[in-house]
């Protein structure tokens, strides 16, 4: 069952793999972050939000906010605007991967690596007039937290050290799949990643994709076929090259961040948030995907 005891035993029971795993390490900003964090947040369907650990403590949700984006294009585009732009396949090449853009000319596997998700930002300051504010009423909307914020300094960080993603960037509009300014989307971008939110937080904010589309405030963000497409693509490229283990494991649809978060859902049922900023080599948290693999053993809970 369910229980605030059942996460806490997640937490505790994962400690012992912290010292296993990486901090990401490529902008200070991240690498200063104290890895011994360990935090879970589940809110079921009926609303309710539990929690352990440091799950109040907010971490920078990085990747995590590909879903936001994708979600946000979703209400902005016509899906054939979107899918024309970008693919549906799992990538089996690193998040940040330049080679596979080179090959595939210019259009991205999917919407969650980094190229993927350049393209969705490009799509949004396209259509959506001040990109970045609509985002964070967004966020704050979908978490009923009125508070949340862009972590300014990881923003600014990413941006001074944005050569790879710049590349990818420059490279797609090669091919003709980028049409905006590169360094101002890729600002856009970079702000979505560097969102500062809890674990509570980003447990609320993705209860529609367990939902059927309805957020927690009761709205329809996303129709129910829309709910399940992201669920799908969440299940086979959320976690970069380690969504096959991931699913194995876990067997849930999720998105992970290098900020140490991943969120995952049960449909039907709960949306789940877990932090610990130690990646193992795919760039997923490694205890947090440990503590996801505890709670889907004990809950008895997978979508295979
Ligand atoms: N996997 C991630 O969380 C990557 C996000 C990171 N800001 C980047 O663009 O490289």
């Amino acid at each position: 069952m369910l229980t605030t005891a059942l996460l806490q035993e997640a937490v505790d029971i994962v400690r012992p793999l912290l010292g296993q795993g990486k901090v990401a390490d490529y902008i200070p900003a991240l690498a200063n972050i104290d890895s011994s964090k360990l935090a879970i947040a589940v809110t079921t369907v009926d609303g309710t939000t539990i929690g352990a650990g440091d799950y109040l403590e907010p971490f920078s949700i990085q990747s995590i906010s590909k879903v936001f984006s994708l979600t946000l294009a979703l209400n902005l585009y016509r899906e054939d605007e979107i899918w024309s732009r970008v693919g549906k396949e799992p990538s089996g090449h690193s998040f940040n991967s330049l080679v596979q853009v080179e090959l595939e000319r210019g259009k991205p596997r999917n919407p969650f690596i980094n190229a993927g998700a350049l393209i969705i930002a490009d799509l949004l300051y396209a259509r959506s007039g001040a990109p970045k504010q609509r985002m964070l009423e967004v966020v704050r909307k979908l978490s009923l937290n009125p508070h949340i914020s862009y972590d300014k300094q990881v923003a600014d960080s990413e941006f001074a050290f944005s050569a790879r993603n710049a590349a990818i960037a420059y490279l797609m509009k090669s091919f003709g799949n980028f049409n905006g300014d590169v360094e101002k989307v890729l600002k856009t971008y970079f702000h979505y990643c560097a969102l500062k939110m809890n674990c509570a937080d980003l447990s609320k904010a993705m209860l529609y994709l367990a939902n059927r589309g309805k957020t927690l405030a009761g709205e329809q963000l996303v129709s129910a076929v829309q709910t399940r497409q992201l669920n799908a693509l969440l299940a086979t490229s959320g976690l970069y090259d380690g969504a096959g283990e991931f699913a194995y494991r876990v067997g849930m649809p999720g998105k992970s961040g290098v900020g140490g978060g991943i969120i995952a859902v049960i449909p039907g049922d709960m949306s789940i948030c877990v932090w610990s900023p130690e990646l193992d080599s795919n760039g997923n948290s490694l205890a947090g995907t440990a503590m996801l693999e505890h709670l889907c053993q004990q809950l008895g809970r997978s979508i295979f």
